[in-house]
C-alpha cells in the first residue's frame, strides 16, 4: 500500500496525550491532514479540524492512521464507534495505538468485530511531545505494512525521538520508564522547591533553582557521551555536600530499591491494563 505524501490522521482522544501529539504535529513543517475526534477539544485551523463524536467524522474522510488516545478502558467502545461511522472506509486504515496496555492482540481482536481487521502498531509516547521533546517507545506488528510503519514512526518522530522495539512486552518497561517517566522528574522538582523553601529560600527563588537544576542537568546528559554515574561524581567532591546528600538518597532502601520498586509497580500495572 502506497501512502499520499498528505496522509490523513483520525486522532481519536484528544486529552492530556493526544493534545500533546496535536501540539506537536501542527508545530511541524509539514502537518499532516488530521481530523481529531474529542468533545471537549473545540478549536480548528486550516491544518486540523474536530469533531464532538466519531458519527460526525465527514463521509468524505478515508484515514491512513487511526490514532487512539483514549483510556484503555475505553478503547473497545471507541473502535465499535469508528467502525460504525467509517464503514468500509476503515479498512484502508492501520491503528496506531498510544494506549499503556492494550495489545495488539486484543485491538485487533476488537477491530476485527467492528467489521475490519485492521493492521496494529503500538507507541508509548510521553507529554514532552508537546514541545518536540518526546521519546516514544515503538512497536509494529508483523500485520503492518513497511509504508504504514514508516508513516507511524515519521509521525511519532515529529514530535521527539523514536526507540523501535522488536518485542511488544517490551512496551510494558517502556511505559514504566518513559511514559511515566516525565511524573517522576516533576516529582523531583516539586520536592526540591519544597525544601529549598523550608530551608528559607522564596518560593520564586526555590523553583527557580529546581527547574534550573533540572534543565540544565537535562541537557549534559543529552549533549555529553559520559555515562550518567560519571557526572554524577564530576558533582560529588570527597567528604563535600553532594557527598552528604548521595550517602542519603543512595542508601539501599532510599532510591536504589525505591526506584527499582517504582518502575516494578508501573510495570506490573501496564500488563493489568492489557485487560
Ligand atoms: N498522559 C500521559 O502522559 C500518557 C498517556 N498515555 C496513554 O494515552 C491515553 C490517554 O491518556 P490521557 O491523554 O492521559 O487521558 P485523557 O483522559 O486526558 O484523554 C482522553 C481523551 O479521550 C476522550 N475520549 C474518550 N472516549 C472517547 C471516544 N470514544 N472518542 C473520542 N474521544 C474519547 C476523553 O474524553 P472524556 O473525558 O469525555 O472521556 C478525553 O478527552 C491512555 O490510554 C494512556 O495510557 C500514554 C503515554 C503517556
Ligand atoms: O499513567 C498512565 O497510565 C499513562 C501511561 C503512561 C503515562 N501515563
Amino acid at each position: 500500500m502506497t501512502l499520499p505524501s498528505t496522509p490523513s490522521i483520525l486522532l481519536v482522544g484528544c486529552g492530556k496525550l493526544g493534545g500533546a501529539l496535536l501540539d506537536g504535529w501542527l508545530a511541524s513543517p509539514t502537518p499532516p491532514h488530521i481530523i481529531v475526534v474529542d468533545r471537549h477539544r473545540s478549536s480548528s485551523d486550516d491544518t486540523f479540524s474536530v469533531v464532538r463524536a466519531a458519527s460526525d467524522i465527514p463521509s468524505t474522510f478515508t484515514p491512513d492512521i487511526i490514532v487512539l488516545a483514549v483510556k484503555p478502558a475505553t478503547a473497545e467502545d471507541a473502535i465499535s464507534a469508528l467502525g460504525e461511522s467509517l464503514g468500509s472506509r476503515m479498512k484502508k486504515a492501520a491503528l496506531l495505538s498510544v494506549m499503556a496496555g492494550r495489545t495488539c492482540a486484543a485491538l485487533s481482536d476488537a477491530t476485527s468485530k467492528s467489521g475490519a481487521t485492521l493492521p496494529i502498531l503500538r507507541a508509548m509516547p510521553n507529554t514532552p511531545s508537546a514541545i518536540g521533546a518526546g521519546i516514544s517507545g515503538f512497536y509494529a506488528s508483523p500485520q503492518a505494512t513497511e509504508e504504514q510503519t514508516s508513516l507511524c514512526h515519521e509521525l511519532l518522530f515529529a514530535v521527539g525521538d523514536v526507540v523501535r522495539v522488536d518485542s511488544e512486552e517490551d512496551l510494558l518497561a517502556v511505559t514504566a520508564v518513559s511514559g511515566s517517566g516525565p511524573a517522576y522528574v516533576f516529582l523531583l522538582a516539586e520536592l526540591l522547591e519544597k525544601a529549598g523553601e523550608a530551608h528559607g529560600l522564596s518560593q520564586t527563588t526555590a523553583r527557580r533553582l529546581a527547574r534550573g537544576t533540572i534543565y540544565g542537568a537535562g541537557r549534559m546528559l543529552d549533549d555529553m557521551p559520559d555515562d550518567a554515574a560519571d557526572l554524577r561524581k564530576a558533582v560529588t567532591s570527597p567528604n563535600g555536600t553532594t557527598a552528604a546528600a548521595l550517602n542519603v538518597l543512595m542508601a539501599p532502601d532510599a532510591w536504589p530499591s525505591n526506584i527499582s520498586k517504582a518502575i516494578d509497580a508501573a510495570t506490573k500495572r501496564a500488563d493489568e491494563l492489557a485487560g
